[in-house]
């Protein structure tokens, strides 16, 4: 009787297990689905992509680059977030860095600079793909991997209460530094970063620039052979910069690899032997600032301002004209009295000579005729990513669609001190420099001056 009562309580317990498992198996099957329903892959697949970028792939998967210090294969992250489902963030990146170069990773925020960051040095896993530094994958090794690298994170993080010597002291012991030699790497530290007259103040007293600087001697100690620096010079003063740029000078020379982010093409310029601008996680091109120059850097930007009472006229004009005159152009903004062209293969002299020809029928204020650099290409790539979030704000939520480029009109500061004021310089912001956050309510993050604003509705520009 009791031999029988207990056989059936252990039948019943394997019944409900063997439901909870199936349950499990189940759920797991619908997440998968719905995975691959909602992750938005980006548009260019890796058949489209550059053909830079595409011999870096090749090269890289082929096994040619198995000595470089740091590869990339195929690193993919996919963010699952309440709102927008999967978000792809960053989209099998293939990159090989060798020692002793500096590798400039460009982008707007929300390009996937920081995730690949994150993923190589352990903060969060990749989704697929892998990473070897010095041959140790970050999937498996990632204790190794750790050993041998240093980050400079974009937000710093320091402890508000200890001084400059004792961050270098507790991370020094941390990073396993001998006791005996403890004392010497922290009075290198602080001299190779022009701490000593802070080093015994509180972090929290700093400026910006001093955080950044003991952020960056946080990242040395060790020796590290790769850094990664997110942003290293935000906040810094042009002096502390070019002093910040010194050392990294210092460290390539050194043999030590660097993988930077940054917003400037002045610092990339100065420090960077390649770099990569990233749109939507992928890169869209690769190779050295002169090489990225004279392939994308050629023609010219033409900029018309119009005037008169009927400026929606006058751009219909001014457009005839152009299309008329200089037929290879192509339109790059318009935008209120404002409208920008590209033009390619023309001399200077006839694009001038129709221009003074014109000037007042086409009721031009003024317009200027200037040669492409590199930072007209990084904001030709860049147009890239801002409208594919405008394209994804808009898919999630009650917005008009029907026009690309929208204005803010009601707004509010995370904090409740709105401004007025701010949606002038949101307007502004919006067109070049602007991140939808994809994990929270749609945030406005206005590039340089660290304002975050809230969006609460906007409104077509028309
Ligand atoms: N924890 C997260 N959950 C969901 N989505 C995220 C998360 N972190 C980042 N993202 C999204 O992933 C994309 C890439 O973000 P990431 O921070 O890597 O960009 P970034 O290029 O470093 O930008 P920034 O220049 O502002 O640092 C963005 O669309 C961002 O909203």
């Amino acid at each position: 009787m009791r031999w029988d009562l207990i056989t059936k309580k252990l039948l019943l317990m394997f019944i409900m297990g063997l439901v909870f498992f199936i349950l499990t198996l189940v759920c797991e099957y619908m997440s998968r689905i719905r995975a691959r329903r909602h992750t938005k892959y980006a548009p260019n697949s890796v058949d489209e992509e550059d053909v830079d970028v595409a011999a870096e792939r090749k090269r890289v998967l082929r096994g040619t680059g198995r000595n470089d210090l740091l590869r990339l294969e195929n690193l993919t992250k996919v963010y699952k977030t309440r709102k927008l489902g999967h978000h792809l963030a960053v989209d099998k990146l293939c990159i090989g860095v060798p020692q002793g170069e500096c590798f400039g990773l460009l982008g707007v925020n929300g390009a996937g600079k920081t995730t690949t960051f994150k993923m190589l040095t352990g903060d969060i896993g990749p989704t697929s793909g892998d990473a070897y530094l010095n041959r140790y994958s970050i999937t498996k090794d990632m204790l190794k991997v750790q050993q041998s690298i240093g980050y400079c994170p974009q937000f710093d993080s320091l402890f508000d209460e200890l001084t400059a010597r004792e961050h270098i002291q507790l991370y020094s012991r941390l990073r396993g530094v001998p006791p005996s030699q403890e004392n010497q790497i922290v009075e290198w530290a602080l001299k190779k970063l022009n701490l000593t007259p802070y080093q015994n103040r509180p972090a929290g007293t700093y400026s910006g620039g001093n955080k950044r600087k003991l952020s960056t001697a946080i990242a040395l100690i060790g020796h590290p052979p790769l850094i990664f620096m997110d942003e290293p010079t935000t906040g810094m003063d042009p002096h502390s910069r070019r002093f910040l740029w010194d050392l990294i000078h210092g460290l390539i020379k050194d043999g030590r690899s660097i993988i930077l982010t940054s917003h400037s093409m002045e610092e990339c310029e100065a420090l960077c032997t390649r770099l990569a601008i990233m749109v939507n996680g992928t890169f869209k091109c690769l190779g050295s600032i002169q090489h990225l120059k004279n392939k994308f850097g050629d023609g010219y930007t033409l900029t018309l301002r119009l005037k008169g009472p009927d400026l929606e006229r006058s751009q219909r004009v001014a457009r005839r004209f152009i299309m008329q005159n200089f037929p290879e152009a192509g339109i790059k903004e318009c935008h209120h009295n404002l409208l920008q062209f590209e033009l390619k293969d023309l001399s200077l002299s006839y694009v001038f000579s129709k221009l003074e020809e014109a000037q007042k029928d086409l009721n031009i204020e003024d317009y200027s005729v200037c040669q492409n650099t590199l930072d007209n290409v990084f904001i030709n790539f860049v147009k890239q990513q801002t409208e594919l979030v405008q394209e994804r704000h808009d898919s999630t939520s009650s917005l008009p669609t029907s026009c690309l480029r929208l204005r803010p009109v009601v707004l509010a500061t995370r904090r409740s001190t709105a401004d007025p004021g701010d949606e002038e310089l949101l307007a502004d912001a919006f067109s070049s420099d602007v991140t939808i956050e994809a994990d929270d309510e749609p945030l406005l993050n206005l590039g340089g001056t660290g304002t975050r604003l809230t969006l609460l509705n906007m409104e077509p520009v028309t």
